[in-house]
């Protein structure tokens, strides 16, 4: 079977099994596994699982407001006595209304007991409402409780955790497992007042005869099985469609987005990504057929059985009470009680498919966090705080190495070198030869697998690692357009301080962004941002301007520059340069970049290939040395008409 398909060809929908095992984008994922599993393991295992998940749900909700997880809790428990005592309440109603004698007299003795009725109804009431408005405050508490420990998490994990296998599609269930939060403990909440509803309705039935307890059982029992089975039914088929789920929700961003809209259009994929959403939305809506017959036919015997059960126990009270085994009265509370333990039943086994649902989301939220949990930087005990380290003199490599997870060889590759404050070095070679690697390594985003790098003479771990980082600015080569104003583009750089508009407006002068931002719609006030009202969307070089600007402000000891001039026209590019010679002798600077003319005058320049350093000195030793930095420059120069000894431009102020 074809794993793409031609806008023009009407395919076939696939069989679900096949569908999800022959196109590559929709094959399982780890945690999917887990899920099948779970689902599979039968009704049984949701039994065996809801205490556990009950306790989870009641323990996140205690963290996040303990006085509103006690009311919930004092008004469960205390509606559930208040449901026995109303039964043994109308009992006694009924005892004394079946009573022989005049009717007054009779409605006279039944008074205390319908006074302790209307009380023990106003009491429940009372509570019920104490536990809604608890549960409502608990709502926005346990949502930011759960989504809070997630983004600390999220924000904190090292750079590695994004390369680790399907790290990704965890974090996004997690997100699905913190919103599931509220649900699960608002339905753990309500099935334990379901489940002390039914307790009380049996306590207060064998209290008046023991028997009634099996009536009860027999009437309310294949009703609850049906539910729960029904909703078995639906988990297991919502488990199994999870990567079609994902594959929808990935095609509804193609389709409604506006990263992707130039490309859908130019590229004509339209029916294409339409035909996709038709092959598998075709497949859900089969299984939700199939599901709905399931769900129905089950239901269906549950009520039959169930409505045959509840006449046999009245025919059985019918019986008994002609017998004279049990009194009008109590055959009468029967009744009732029949029928709130129904209404109870039901609850409980509508709470307990949403306990077990929402609960397989909350344990992918902890589990993400548990696994995590690996990848966050170690917790520095605060009595042993670590120095912080004064203005960056020397950094020194020695036999530095990375490999990254699933490659077979190592990215960069025994690289030693040293760099001292105030030169302006460059690191230059082709496509994928470890550049960015190394410069993610120095500037500490990424750890080395082997080898160490020391800032003034001591690795990064002995060092506060914030405060080594607030003496190094990165602009990366996939810089981040932040949506926010492009004053606050800028100032990002240096977050940790309140720049002035000076400060701002000099970065963004030093990168040759400030008469670029002056004419936009509201100057440095301009939201970057098309996709709220009045944003604007800048062109790829003056995105490069601005985040050029973002790492000067900070006048960081070492600035790392990674290809920063990739889309910037020929002055913007020359101006760009001429702010990164002006810091040579007064803060380091590392230079990564293709356009070898700016290197030029560089203090030294390091060439790597295939992870390895092959090279290294100035442009002339370099020149001399007839290699591969030559060999690239002289092929660059040539593209230019210029051979290689073509003299500085012209506002080129060389240091070196
Ligand atoms: N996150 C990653 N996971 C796995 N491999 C990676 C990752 N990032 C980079 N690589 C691989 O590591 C090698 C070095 O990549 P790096 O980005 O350091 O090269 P570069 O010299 O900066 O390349 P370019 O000039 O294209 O920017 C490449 O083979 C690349 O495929």
């Amino acid at each position: 079977m074809a794993t793409t398909s031609h806008p023009n060809q009407t395919p076939t929908p696939p069989e679900p099994a096949d569908h999800d095992s022959v196109l590559p984008e929709l094959r399982e994922m780890w945690w999917e596994t887990g899920m099948r599993a779970r689902a599979g393991a039968g009704l049984f295992a949701v039994f065996t699982e809801l205490p556990r998940l009950v306790w989870s749900a009641v323990a996140v909700s205690w963290r996040a407001d303990r006085v509103r997880t006690s009311v919930v809790a004092a008004t469960t428990v205390g509606a559930g006595v208040m449901s026995a005592f109303g039964l043994l309440a109308a009992q006694r109603v009924l005892v004394e209304l079946f009573a022989g004698g005049p009717t007054a007299d009779k409605v006279i003795a039944a008074l205390p007991a319908l006074l302790a009725l209307a009380t023990v109804t106003a009491l429940r009431a009372g509570m019920a409402a104490a536990m809604g408005y608890a549960q409502n405050g608990l709502t926005p508490k346990v949502d930011r409780e759960v989504e809070r420990g997630l983004f600390e998490v999220t924000t904190a994990v090292r750079l590695e955790a994004f390369d680790a296998d399907a790290f990704a599609d965890d974090m996004e269930r997690a997100s699905r497992g913190a919103e599931s939060t509220t649900a699960l403990v608002q339905a753990s909440m309500n099935l334990l007042a379901g489940l002390s509803g039914v307790l009380a309705v049996a306590v207060a039935v064998m209290v008046i005869h023991p028997l009634l307890l099996l009536a009860l059982l027999v009437a309310t029992v294949p009703n609850g099985w049906a539910s729960l089975r029904a909703g078995h039914l639906r988990y297991q088929t919502y488990a199994a469609g999870s990567v079609r789920r994902r594959r929808l929700w990935l095609l509804h961003r193609l389709m409604a987005e506006r990263v992707s809209a130039p490309e859908l259009r130019s590229y004509r994929l339209r029916g294409f990504l339409l035909d996709q959403y038709d092959r598998v939305m075709g497949v859900e809506t089969n299984i939700q057929l199939a599901l709905a017959r399931r769900v129905t036919t089950t239901t269906t015997i549950g009520a039959m059985v169930g409505g045959i059960a509840t006449a046999v126990v009245y025919v059985l009270l019918g019986l008994l009470l002609i017998d004279g085994q049990i009194p009008l009265a109590a055959a009468a509370t029967c009744v009732i009680a029949v029928q709130s333990a129904q209404r109870s039943l039901a609850v409980v086994t509508f709470q307990i498919d949403r306990v077990y649902t929402e609960g397989q989301h909350f344990r992918d939220y902890t589990g993400f966090m548990t696994r995590a949990a690996d990848y966050l930087p170690a917790q520095t005990d605060p009595s042993t705080a670590k120095p912080a380290p004064g203005r960056l003199q020397e950094i020194a490599l020695d036999a530095v190495s990375l490999r990254y997870p699933d490659r077979d060889t190592a990215a960069v590759e025994q690289v030693s070198l040293t760099i001292a404050a105030g030169q302006t070095v460059a690191f230059v070679g082709e496509n994928g030869s470890g550049k960015s690697t190394l410069a993610a390594m120095i500037a500490t985003l990424r750890t080395s697998t082997a080898g160490t790098i020391r800032y003034n003479g001591r690795p990064a771990a002995d060092w506060d690692i914030d405060a080594l980082r607030d003496r190094i600015a990165v602009v990366t080569q996939e810089y981040h357009k932040w949506p926010f104003t492009a004053a606050t583009n800028i100032a990002i750089g240096d977050i940790t301080s309140t720049p002035s508009r000076e400060g701002i407006q000099g970065a963004a002068a030093r990168a040759a962004a400030h008469e670029m931002i002056n004419e936009l719609p509201h100057g440095y006030e301009t939201l970057l941002d098309r996709t709220f009202a009045g944003g604007q969307d800048l062109s790829g070089g003056q995105w490069q301007r601005i985040t050029a600007a973002r790492g000067f402000l900070r006048d960081a000891d070492l600035l790392i520059m990674d290809e920063p001039s990739s889309a910037l026209d020929p002055r913007a590019e020359d101006a760009l340069f001429q702010a990164i010679r002006d810091r040579q002798g007064q803060a380091t600077t590392i230079l990564i970049t293709h356009r070898l003319a700016n290197v030029r005058h560089a203090d030294r320049i390091y060439v790597l290939h295939h992870g390895h350093l092959v090279e290294a000195g100035t442009h002339d030793d370099l020149m001399a040395l007839g290699g591969r930095y030559a060999e690239l420059f002289t092929l660059q120069a040539s593209g230019y008409g210029a051979g290689p000894s073509a003299g500085p431009l012209p506002r080129q102020t060389a240091t070196a």
